[in-house]
């Protein structure tokens, strides 16, 4: 018994799963969401549906968007007719992009991460994938693992099609790998390409329509360790606990569906309220250990949804001003990138604390709460614990 302890204590590890390294990046076509509607109507053939077009504006600046990347342009269209019809056969056509696309662009945040991390790539032990588009046999996981030249002996995770709470339930999975693993390297990546939820549109369905006004393409990568090697790894934050819920009966909320015409998209109205309802529960179950009570004594890494779900968690949370800037930043400049999204912000917090001078990495507060929210309704959340800048 004193064996099987002793081997348990020395190949788990002694400190907390630690974010080392964090990567992005987008494909390169910009589009300006102020002529995104002019664009769309042109290469979906759809010019002679002006109302629409205008229902469709008048979706596009609620959103609050002001510019996303997409790996789709005119020309790439020009030769897809079934991906820009409402619901024509185009699973092939889609399948054709995202199977190579979602590991390239994958690829290139990965790199990123791994040069931040500083150390050799060969040090990756695991790899965790997500995307919501490209199901393949190898997977996506895979071909990254061709395209960086990582170590063939890497343990590999590749989760595909659950959309925008997945972030967050890769670093869920990467804590448990780290502090289980001692030296352990986690490599995990979302890769959203939204190829597979385009489509022309058509009055019956505006939820579609507000798919098309709000999602986006990007990658994020992010290295977890314990233990980090002075002098050689960074910590960036700490995980100190994650969990998810999922909210009963609402599996209606938020969803979409994988069909011969690519990925559906339906949302309810209700949407921001079901979320902000259902979030206190979590960050008091999150912070209870720590004894925290004030949701403005924490800084926030939320994922965006969009405009009204951040405006209702702050009206029922009493955030101050500010609480969830990096969020509305990140989805007023790429959107929503599903997965992908609550990377880019954890990012853009620790970016912005270093530019502002705070004193740590999470707005100069020690603790932090990274929520996600996703078909299901599922929600992650995270306790992160900043590192003095
Ligand atoms: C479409 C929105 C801009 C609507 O915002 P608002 O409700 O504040 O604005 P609004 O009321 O003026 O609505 C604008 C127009 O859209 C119509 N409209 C809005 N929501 C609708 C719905 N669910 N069904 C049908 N019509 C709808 C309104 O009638 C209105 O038409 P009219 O102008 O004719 O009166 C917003 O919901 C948005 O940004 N959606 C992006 C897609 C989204 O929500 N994704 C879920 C993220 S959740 C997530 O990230 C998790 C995940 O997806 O997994």
């Amino acid at each position: 018994m004193a064996a099987v302890d002793a081997s348990r204590k020395t190949t788990r590890s002694e400190g907390p799963a630690t974010i080392m390294a964090i990567g992005t990046a987008n494909p390169p076509s910009l589009y300006e969401q102020s002529s995104y509607p002019d664009f769309y109507f042109r290469v979906t053939n759809s010019e002679h549906m002006q109302e629409l077009k205008h229902k469709f504006q008048r979706i596009c600046d609620r959103t609050m968007i002001k510019r996303r990347y997409m790996l789709l342009t005119e020309e790439i269209l020009g030769e897809k007719p079934g991906m820009c019809s409402y619901m024509g056969t185009s699973f092939d056509e889609r399948q054709d992009i995202v199977v190579e696309e979602v590991p390239r662009l994958a690829k290139e945040a990965a790199a990123k991460a791994i040069k931040e991390w500083g150390r050799d790539k060969s040090e990756i032990t695991h790899l965790l994938f997500c995307s919501t588009s490209g199901i393949d046999m190898p997977g996506a996981d895979y071909r990254l693992i061709k395209l960086l030249g990582l170590p063939l002996a890497v343990n590999r995770i590749m989760l595909y099609s659950q959309a925008c709470h997945m972030g967050a339930q890769m670093l869920r999975i990467a804590k448990d790998i780290a502090e289980n693993n001692r030296d352990a390297r986690v490599l995990l990546v979302a890769c959203e390409v939204n190829t597979i939820i385009f489509r022309g549109p058509d009055e019956r369905d505006i939820q579609s329509l507000a798919g098309q006004a709000a999602f986006a393409d990007g990658a994020a990568a992010v290295i977890v360790g314990a233990d980090p090697i002075q002098g050689v790894e960074k910590p960036i934050f700490e995980i100190m606990s994650a969990a998810e819920v999922t909210v009963p009966e609402s599996d209606m909320a938020v969803g979409g569906h994988l069909k011969q015409v690519g990925l559906t998209f339906h949302f309810m109205r209700q949407l921001p309220m079901l979320i902000a309802n259902n979030l206190e529960n979590c960050l008091r179950e999150a912070f209870k250990p720590l004894g925290i009570t004030d949701w403005n004594e924490v800084f926030w890494v939320s994922h965006p949804g969009n405009w009204g779900i951040m405006d209702a968690i702050e009206a029922k949370l009493g955030l101050q001003q500010g609480k969830l800037r990096s969020s509305r930043h990140v989805f007023s400049e790429y959107g929503n990138m599903m997965g992908a999204t609550v990377l880019f912000v954890m990012d853009d917090v620790r970016k912005r604390s270093t530019v502002e001078e705070r004193t740590t990495t999470g707005d100069g507060l020690e603790w932090g709460f990274l929520c996600a929210f996703g078909p299901g309704l599922s929600i992650e959340t995270l306790v992160l614990h900043s590192v003095p800048l």
